[in-house]
């Protein structure tokens, strides 16, 4: 029994010998040795490494022909399989110079990307060779990345202590896309490289010192395609779309704080700005407190996002947090808008969806018919010209009925109700003058033009009937009492 413990003991102190004398060793070719390693574990006290994770991609995608063990994966049931190599280390060369990556796993299960490479590489490995490194992998990272579509929670569900409670999304998958957007090619082909220099635009943001993001401004009448326009953008350049619903939030510095909870590469939304808020400015809610007490309190409970907040995210220092952004407002009324909230250098660019014209209309019946000719384009041609129809319209015209595609009766189907469409309006061009104000020609052909709005501008007709009538009704109301207080006289 003594002999055994006696043998045990001797055989542990030779092993802490050994490793004493290993690890010794270790620091002596360590000090001699030509190599340099570098690790990149994938947690820094307990936060995320995003080094690791690009590093993973990069590799991962690395050369994959010539591995010989692979991992498979789709992140989207849209999406193709992705192969992955799945080897512990990999050999790279970079400029001549040769890395060896090797993944080691600690006994705790933590994992670290170790690259080991030659003391003369040190320049190139570690000024260029880590970048490249770490853009390539985010690429490869953002082309596989699931898109979402988010949306603010009311702000009075947030949980103070995490991020994650302001936003709630879903995975985006609208098939929207720029072949199939209905409007003038060239107008579309000048929005698609505005997109392309944004997208390549890192350098050049950073050369004129402004933030890396881009505005537009969409504006038209309902169903022209201004949602459908945000979806292809989002598809187009493979960004997520936060989908901001001012009403649910009270005040500017919780439009800030949702802001910084955004991540880049993203789309940020606000539809139907003139409707979310009152942005004509403060002087008009002043005026409406004084006036009336019971507005005013309606007012305070609504949003109390102002004008200047916003400003202030658009193009406000607080606008450069994050980068690559892109921040879209939707608009049916341009006109309402204050003139401070679309100048020029905060919307960069200002696009109109307009009634469907010719060019837009042969889009569609290439998507929906497959024809690009067609003996009935000459009439619907001059049709579209003297009336104003949405895209949303014809589209649904051109639909195939229970998925039976009929080239011949849909585009007759488009002409007569076209024809029928024509009359309409003409009617109300004889019926009243109201075709002499462009507006009101909108409104009585398209009904939802008129819902949405909250406070609008009474065009200038409008207002000529209206004080006719009520001065005639002001002089009947004092002809009547006149004739009262005469009666009630003679009386006495
Ligand atoms: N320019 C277009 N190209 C292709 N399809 C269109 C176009 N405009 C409208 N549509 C079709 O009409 C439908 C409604 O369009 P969309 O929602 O984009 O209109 P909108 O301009 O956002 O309207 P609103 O102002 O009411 O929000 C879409 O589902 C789309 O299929
Ligand atoms: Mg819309």
């Amino acid at each position: 029994e003594h002999l055994k413990i006696a043998i045990k003991e001797f055989l542990l102190s030779t092993i802490q010998q050994l490793s004493f004398v290993q690890r010794f060793s270790d620091q002596i070719i360590n000090f001699f040795s030509p190599y340099v390693v570098i690790t990149f574990p994938e947690y820094e006290e307990y936060r995320f490494n995003h080094a690791f994770a690009a590093i993973d991609t990069y590799l991962g995608a690395k050369a994959i022909d010539k591995s010989h063990k692979l991992r498979a994966s789709q992140v989207k049931e849209s999406k193709d399989l992705v192969l992955q190599r799945d080897e512990a280390k990999v050999r790279d060369v970079y400029k001549g110079v040769n890395v060896w990556w090797e993944l080691v796993i600690s006994t705790d299960g933590d994992r670290t990307h170790k690259l080991t490479f030659h003391r003369r590489g040190f320049e190139i490995i570690t000024v260029s060779y880590i970048k490249y490194v770490m853009e390539q992998g985010r690429k490869i990272q953002a082309k596989n990345k699931k898109r979402k579509l988010f949306t603010n929670n009311p702000s009075s569900n947030w949980d103070n202590t995490s991020k994650k409670s302001l936003w709630r999304h879903i995975d985006f998958e609208h098939p929207a896309s720029f072949n199939t957007l209905a409007m003038d090619p060239k107008r579309k082909e000048e929005i698609l490289n505005d997109l392309e220099a944004f997208r390549n635009g890192k350098d050049y943001y950073k050369k004129i010192g402004k933030a890396w993001k881009r505005g537009y401004l969409l504006y038209g009448p309902p169903g022209t395609g201004k949602s459908t326009m945000i979806a292809s953008i989002a598809n187009h350049l493979n960004y997520s779309i936060y989908d901001l619903e001012l009403t649910a939030i009270q005040n500017n510095s919780e439009l800030r704080k949702l802001l910084t909870a955004t991540s880049s590469k993203s789309i940020i939304v606000i539809e139907d700005i003139d409707c979310s808020l009152d942005l004509t400015g403060e002087r008009r809610k002043i005026d409406d407190d004084l006036s009336d007490k019971k507005d005013g309190e309606k007012e305070q409970n609504q949003s109390r996002v102002t004008l200047s907040g916003i400003l202030n995210f658009i193009d406000g220092l607080w606008s450069a947090c994050g980068q690559e952004r892109i921040v879209i407002f939707t608009t049916n009324h341009m006109e309402k808008l204050d003139p401070a909230l679309i100048r020029r250098g905060r919307m960069d660019m200002h696009i109109e969806l307009s009634y469907c014209g010719f060019e837009a209309f042969k889009v569609l019946a290439k998507n929906y018919l497959d024809v690009d000719s067609h003996p009935l384009f000459g009439d619907i041609e001059s049709l579209l010209k003297e009336i104003e129809v949405t895209p949303a319209d014809v589209a649904e015209r051109l639909m195939a009925k229970n998925h039976k595609v009929d080239v011949d009766g849909s585009l007759k189907d488009l002409v007569q109700s076209l024809e029928r469409k024509k009359k309409e309006q003409r009617g109300d061009g004889e019926n009243d003058n109201r075709k002499k104000s462009g507006l009101n020609a909108q409104l009585s052909a398209y009904p939802r033009w008129n819902k949405k709005s909250a406070i609008r501008k009474e065009p200038a007709v409008h207002l000529t009937y209206d004080i006719i009538l009520s001065s005639v009704f002001l002089a009947a109301v004092l002809l009547t009492i006149s004739g009262l207080f005469h009666f009630l006289l003679l009386l006495r």
